[in-house]
């Protein structure tokens, strides 16, 4: 497909930087190569040239690339214009650019969207390049580039074809049905895999809240009485003064959020309100928002202050928990050992016992909560939608009783089609435009 507008945009990240990369795609790229940096380049090439407006005032000087399509990243023809990144010369440039008959500014996600039209990438991968620009992780990172690199794609692909075969084998026995060369364990085959389909595909759903937390973070929740000592922790495994710590009980009221890098895993822990029955209206509301963030968590620290124990009431049950005892440093040596026996962790922010080894279990949890490094994982709710439709269609196919012959390969053709909807290898025009949204200008 080739589009009669071309499009502009700055592909680099903010102003000022070292060096801005301006990036044209569409009909009209050579034209402007030409006329900016003076006369066609070698293909495929970083040339230093002097840049000049259509009226020969000097823009900049520096490389220019040009990727004549369709071996380019939109498939298009594509030119780069790396300039030296100041706010003034990036303007010129782009008003220069767009200046140019059928040149326009791009719209977020746009070569991308030129790049999934052309065939270059397909959903899934562009959803993949989308979390790769916004990777901040080392896991995220790692999940990003090995599902842009088409790993999950082939996964979907793989299953598509097994269907598609199953089908045909299906069809093939309905149509033969008389003759005597179909034998009928062709299509005992044929829906055993079927079956062994629908448990790989369960399989692979239970893993979206694996990929959840590597693409959005793992969420622990710090809970206690007032005065627990749970701001304190916070700020302590956020290494700043994030929330506001006094010796009254009730201080803190509203939720408060760090994010932590553990082990490559983004790691969202919040700090709550102390759970506690008599309460003035503004605590009340944080207690009751402590409690809600509480039920979505992945990890509760629940923490008890050694000197003064005192049980809260009604934490999430099916949500796993540490126990931690807090104010170490306030115990003499034989109730600080008894202390360390009765909690998961006993620590102190005062002289820092504990803290430490809080911290490498927390990474521990959630690295073990993510799956092991290459899981192959639904990474978006789209995908676990569709394949949840697939598999209501293989489960009527697989169920003998209930339909002929002709419905059940019907089905098998609708879980196949909902596989390539996942992909867009078909009928995906619908869904462009929200994927497309996630992405900033320029990709
Ligand atoms: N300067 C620059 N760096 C970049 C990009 C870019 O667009 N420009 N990318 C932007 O995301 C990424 C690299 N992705 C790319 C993907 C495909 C092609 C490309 O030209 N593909 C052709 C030719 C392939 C080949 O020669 O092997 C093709 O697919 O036909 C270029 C970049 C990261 N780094
Ligand atoms: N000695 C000692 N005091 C601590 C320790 N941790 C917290 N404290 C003190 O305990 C008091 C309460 O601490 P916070 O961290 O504000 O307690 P909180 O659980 O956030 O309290 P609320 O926000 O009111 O629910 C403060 O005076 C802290 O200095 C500790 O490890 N050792
Ligand atoms: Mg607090």
């Amino acid at each position: 497909m080739i589009s009669r507008d071309s499009i502009v945009a700055l592909s680099s990240g903010r102003l000022p930087a070292g060096v801005a990369v301006i990036r044209i795609s569409g009909p009209q790229t050579r034209f402007v190569v030409e006329t900016i940096a003076g006369g066609i380049v070698k293909d495929r090439a970083a040339v230093l040239r002097k840049f000049r407006a259509p009226d020969g005032a000097v823009l900049d000087s520096g490389l220019i690339v040009f990727f004549p399509g369709p071996a380019s990243f939109t498939g298009e023809d594509v030119a780069e214009f790396h300039v030296h990144g100041g706010r003034a010369v990036v303007t010129r440039m782009l008003e220069t650019i767009t200046g140019f008959d059928g040149v326009r500014h791009a719209e977020p996600g746009e070569f991308t969207r030129r790049a999934f039209l052309n065939g270059k990438v397909d959903l899934v991968e562009t959803e993949a390049l989308a979390d790769l620009v916004n990777a901040e992780t080392e896991a995220q990172r790692r999940f990003a580039v090995q599902n842009a690199e088409g790993v999950q794609s082939q996964l979907y692909l793989s299953w598509r074809r097994r269907l598609i075969h199953a089908r045909a084998m299906i069809e093939a026995e309905i149509d033969f049905a008389d003759e005597d060369d179909v034998p009928g364990s062709v299509s005992d085959t044929v829906w055993s895999d079927v079956r062994a389909m629908i448990d790989e595909i369960d399989r692979h759903v239970a893993g979206f809240r694996a990929g959840e937390i590597i693409r959005d973070g793992f969420e622990v929740v710090i809970l206690g009485a007032p005065n627990a000592g749970k701001s304190s922790l916070f700020n302590a495994l956020a290494r700043r003064d994030a929330a506001i710590v006094t010796d009254e009980p009730g201080t803190t009221r509203d939720l408060l959020e760090v994010v932590l890098d553990l082990q490559g895993l983004r790691v969202r822990l919040t700090d709550t309100a102390g759970l506690r029955e008599a309460a003035g209206k503004v605590e009340a509301i944080g207690i009751e928002k402590a409690r809600a963030k509480a039920d979505r968590a992945d990890l509760l620290l629940l923490l008890q202050d050694v000197t003064e124990p005192q049980a809260v009431s009604s934490i999430p049950s099916a949500i796993p928990a540490l126990q931690v005892g807090t104010k170490r440093d306030l115990l003499d040596g034989q109730t600080a050992a008894s202390a360390d026996r009765r909690y998961d962790h006993v620590i102190s922010v005062v002289d820092g016992t504990g803290v430490e080894g809080l911290l490498a279990e927390i990474g521990r949890r959630a690295t073990h909560a993510a799956g092991s490094a290459g899981d192959i994982l639904p990474s978006r709710l789209r995908h676990v939608e569709l394949l949840g439709e697939a598999n209501r269609h293989l489960h009527r196919a697989v169920d003998e009783r209930a339909i002929g012959q002709e419905l059940r390969a019907e089905e098998l053709r609708l879980a196949a089609d909902r596989l390539g909807r996942i992909v867009g290898a078909i009928d995906v025009e619908d869904m462009l435009d929200v994927i497309f949204a996630q992405f900033c200008i320029g990709k």
